[in-house]
């Protein structure tokens, strides 16, 4: 059944490769034929790799918060093209420059008044890093050192293992003392008064189950640390307490880290993420990619059937003016935030 419904709806220029027979190969091909050919702002992020050990970095870079605009999205997804193509690379870490925000989510300033040419293009660019990163070939590790709200968290849902900073006074995040920053973690999108796009909530009941999903989206919990491990929103926190460095570790994470975060060969949760990262990267890729096909398939050929369908839903809900007068009054109280700092 979803096969023909794939083909006609798959989005025309970013998934014209996928066709419903490779969806049906168990191999990497699936994988693969999920990328996009978006070219993009480099700058945006900022990528290396470390062939004997496997594994690539890709950082968001596009300061304050790494808000996710249309540039940002394409960049995203280029970058782990770029990544996807060097067969000695098995994982990603996908962190942040910023050490205190892994990402702010979505670009709200996009929502705003916005150009009726830019605001589907937009949206397809969010759905496109979803699929590149859910369905990619690659095992993907979030390093999530600081806030990770509402689209900052599906980044962090749609790799294959997430590690959180815990927080602390004092802490070391990037090797340089600061004062106490806990991060938070959830789709927040009804403190807005939105609600998260479908996939988007489907995407958090499959992390952390249908109860525990259906509370903390209606409420837009954004969870510390500890709480989302327990919830099962990420799968480590790490603090000083519970992680001692390796020296080997942070020698490998200098040879990876490009030269303006190789400060963070420092962070412990970037020494974690390396250690995973290189875990998945000893498995056979046929195996692991096989048993990623078992649990993500199915949810990702749903979500590239009604893509269509979720961008016009998205775009003529934005455009509402209740939602528009919601929005601009969240990014003036957001920039009021920041200001009285
Ligand atoms: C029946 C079916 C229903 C179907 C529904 C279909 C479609 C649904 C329709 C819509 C869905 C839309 C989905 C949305 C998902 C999203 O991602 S919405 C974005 C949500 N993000 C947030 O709410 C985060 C807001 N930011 C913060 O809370 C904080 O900034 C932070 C991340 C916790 C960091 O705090 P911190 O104190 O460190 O920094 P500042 O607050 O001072 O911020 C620094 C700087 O960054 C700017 N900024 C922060 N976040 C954003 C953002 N998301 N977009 C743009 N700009 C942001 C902030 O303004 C500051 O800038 P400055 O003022 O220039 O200093």
């Amino acid at each position: 059944m979803a096969a023909p419904l794939l083909s006609s709806l798959c989005c025309r220029h970013s998934l014209r490769h996928c066709s419903p027979r490779r969806f049906a190969r168990n191999d990497l091909s699936f994988f693969r034929s999920l990328s996009t050919s978006i070219s993009s702002e480099k700058s945006l992020v900022l990528s290396h790799v470390n062939e004997d050990a496997g594994v690539a970095i890709l950082a968001m870079n596009r300061p304050p918060a790494n808000s996710l605009s249309l540039e940002l999205n394409e960049a995203i997804c280029t970058s782990l093209k770029e990544i996807d193509t060097n067969p000695k690379i098995q994982s990603v870490i996908l962190a942040s420059t910023n050490p205190t925000i892994f990402s702010a989510g979505l670009d709200v300033t996009e929502l705003i008044s916005p150009d009726d040419q830019r605001l589907p293009k937009f949206w397809n660019s969010l759905q496109q890093v979803y699929i590149d990163l859910y369905g990619s070939r690659l095992a993907i590790i979030a390093a999530i050192q600081g806030h990770a709200p509402a689209a900052g968290c599906m980044l962090a849902m749609a790799c294959d293992y997430r590690i959180m900073y815990g927080g602390g006074e004092g802490s070391t995040v990037d090797g340089r003392k600061r004062k106490s920053h806990i991060p938070t973690i959830g789709l927040n999108e009804t403190q807005l008064g939105i609600a998260a796009p479908p996939w988007m909530g489907q995407l958090l009941v499959r992390t952390i189950g249908f109860r525990p999903a259906e509370r903390a989206l209606a409420l837009g919990t954004l969870f510390p640390p500890m709480e989302a491990l327990i919830e099962g929103l990420v799968d480590d926190v790490i603090t000083e307490e519970s992680f001692s460095p390796s020296a080997d570790t942070i020698h490998a994470l200098e040879k990876l880290l490009p030269d303006p975060i190789r400060n963070q060969a420092l962070s412990l949760v970037m020494q974690k993420a390396f250690q995973e990262a290189e875990l998945y990267a000893k498995i056979s890729p046929q195996a692991r990619v096989a048993s990623k096909l078992v649990t993500r398939s199915e949810s990702l050929k749903d979500m590239i059937a009604s893509r269509e369908a979720d961008t016009e839903y998205f775009c003529s809900f934005i455009c509402q003016d209740t939602v528009q007068k919601n929005l601009k009054k969240y990014v003036e109280a957001l920039k009021k935030k920041s200001k009285s700092k």
